[in-house]
């Protein structure tokens, strides 16, 4: 702390000056066990001198105590608080670490690594704009630095440090360093990052953390510091297109009316035409006020008041946005569902899901496949548990504004709540929108009597082993039941089907061409609803090969 030190003291002004004008970077680092990483960040707090005198000297002491290094100054003994915390099962337990350069302030989540603390890592990660993983240079990749790959591709991470430490023991070998990275952008390629950065690193000694090494001639590379202080990352969301979340609706007055929200993404300016998700209806910006007085210009992150020039109806909950890029507005969301609580998903239960700007009841009605986070292959599952990674349907009782979250992290992301308990049981990250579900009252809509109450719903068991097919879409029949649920037992192959990632989709003919109707995959039965009699049901693979199963509503359905 020593130089800033001297600055706090001499001018406190052009201190806070100096800090609010240095751009800030959040990454996270991830590693296995005893790869190094509490050494890693301890040298990172050290040599930016972040550590506060006291704590120097009791690091000295205790280093001499009972560090690791023969006397020699421990830094991973720096992060010790934390590791005691981590010890008392803290629930979502990430330490954010704060430390400023001359050029650059920096926030970094430090969180466990282990299979079992996979939550805290999606939650450290998901504000974090690089990921450092490390990587102990004797064991190459690890089944786990595969998981943190894949969980910080998943929260949207574009820039990855693959530090490869403990250079020290295998002699610096440049070979060994340059397979580990062959075999990581590799591994990583289906992942999608933006940029991969591998930088030989000793964190125990040092050598390029801070300084290029000596003991590296052959690489070229930035220092682990160096690329911390200048890779750019996007403008979180100030480059993309305009969404306000409506948190608020403002009338103090007949005269007034005011939007309050933060602004999730863009820039906004008095003039600009902006579009209702709900309604879809535009206007332009009249004012942007705040306590300060009206602005010219309002972007991302900051909290502003909207004034337009013409009465639309927008409520609480609402999203505005550019017209020409608009959000999705709908109530069928495919998502990663992240599971954060030991209570395990039960599909189909009402639980509240809260977006970026409203609370709204709703439900994952297909659980699709869950994701093992090891080897990343997609198994069927009848439900998510505790740490697990899978993608869900969900249905909504209103229309939301969403994004895909790999266009924007804060309109495109929400979380899942327990409507008894108030727990977050899931962190999600919206896919896209997924296929409606037919809903009676549509039905109606669509110009055919809805079927009479949910009462007279029959649930009937179709057998459809034997009339799975593989073939041209078609094979359409007509159906001869009642409106309602139908529950189906299905065939080896069609699970397997499943198996391979299809969704399955009913699509409903009519004369009226209605939408698609019903797609509930849940583990060894289908459901669907279907119109009332008289209707054709085609059931496809939405995705995959083209498989048509005929539906016969007739006698030798075993019904
Ligand atoms: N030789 C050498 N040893 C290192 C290096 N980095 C870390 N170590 C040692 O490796 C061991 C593990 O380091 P830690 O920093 O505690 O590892 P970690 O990944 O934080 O481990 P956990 O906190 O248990 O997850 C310690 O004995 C460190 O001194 C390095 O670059 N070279």
């Amino acid at each position: 702390m020593a130089h800033q030190s001297d600055l706090i003291e001499k001018d406190i002004l052009a201190y806070l000056k100096s800090q609010e004008e240095k751009s800030l970077l959040r990454f996270i680092t991830c590693g296995s066990v005893d790869d190094g990483k509490s050494t890693l960040i301890g040298r990172l707090l050290w040599d930016s001198k972040m550590v506060f005198e006291d704590q120097l000297a009791a690091l000295e002491v205790d280093s001499k105590k009972v560090g690791t290094q023969g006397g020699a100054i421990d830094y991973a003994l720096l992060l010790d608080g934390l590791q005691a915390e981590r010890e008392q099962g803290i629930t979502i337990d990430v330490a954010y670490r704060y430390f400023s350069t001359d050029r650059r302030k920096f926030i970094v989540a430090d969180t466990p690594g282990h299979e079992q603390y996979t939550r805290n890592m999606v939650t450290g990660a998901s504000t974090a704009q690089v990921a450092v993983i490390l990587v102990d240079a004797r064991k190459g990749l690890l089944t786990q630095t595969r998981r943190h790959s894949y969980l910080v591709s998943l929260v949207g991470i574009r820039h990855i440090v693959l530090a490869v430490n403990k250079m020290d023991l295998i002699g610096f070998d440049q070979q060994r360093f340059d397979t580990i990275l062959g075999d990581y952008r590799q591994f990583a390629a289906p992942l999608g990052f933006d940029s991969i950065t591998a930088i030989p690193i000793s964190a125990l000694n040092g050598d390029n953390i801070i300084e290029p090494s000596v003991n590296t001639p052959w690489y070229q590379g930035p220092t682990l510091m160096n690329y911390l202080e200048t890779v750019q990352v996007e403008g979180e969301n100030v480059e993309k297109p305009f969404r306000l979340p409506v948190q608020w609706v403002n009338r103090p007055n007949l005269d007034f009316r005011g939007f309050c929200g933060t602004i999730a993404a863009g820039t906004v300016r008095p003039g600009d035409e902006v579009r209702v998700a709900s309604s879809g209806r535009t206007s332009r910006v009249a004012r942007i006020v705040t306590m300060d007085g009206d602005l010219p210009e309002a972007t991302a992150g900051q909290a502003v008041t909207l004034t337009l020039a013409d009465e639309i109806d927008i409520s609480r909950g609402d999203t505005l946005s550019v017209p020409d890029a608009p959000p999705l507005q709908t109530r069928f969301l495919e998502a990663h569902l992240v599971w954060l609580h030991d209570e395990q998903l039960h599909p189909g239960q009402s639980y509240l899901i809260k977006t970026s700007c409203a609370v709204i009841p709703g439900r994952v009605t297909t659980l699709r496949h869950v994701v093992d986070v090891n080897t990343l292959e997609q198994k069927q599952a009848p439900t998510l548990r505790l740490n697990e990674i899978g993608v869900g349907l969900l249905e909504l009782d209103r229309p939301a504004a969403f994004d895909p979250y790999r266009l924007n992290r804060a309109t495109g992301n929400f979380i899942v709540i327990d409507r008894y308990t108030n727990a977050t049981v899931a962190a999600g990250m919206v896919i896209a929108a997924a296929p409606e579900i037919l809903q009676p009252q549509e039905l109606v809509a669509g110009g055919i009597p809805a079927p009479a109450a949910e009462s007279n719903a029959a649930t009937r068991r179709i057998d459809l082993g034997a009339r799975f097919i593989n073939g041209d879409e078609g094979n359409l029949v007509d159906l001869t039941e009642e409106p309602g649920q139908i529950e189906f037992d299905v065939s080896p192959a069609f699970l397997d089907a499943l198996a391979q990632g299809n969704r399955v989709l009913f699509r409903l003919r009519s004369p009226e061409q209605l939408p698609p109707v019903a797609l509930l995959a849940y583990e060894h039965s289908l459901q669907c609803t279907f119109s009332r009699a008289g209707d054709r049901v085609n059931l496809i693979l939405f995705s995959g090969p083209a498989i048509t199963i005929p539906l016969d509503g007739g006698a030798d359905t075993g019904l």
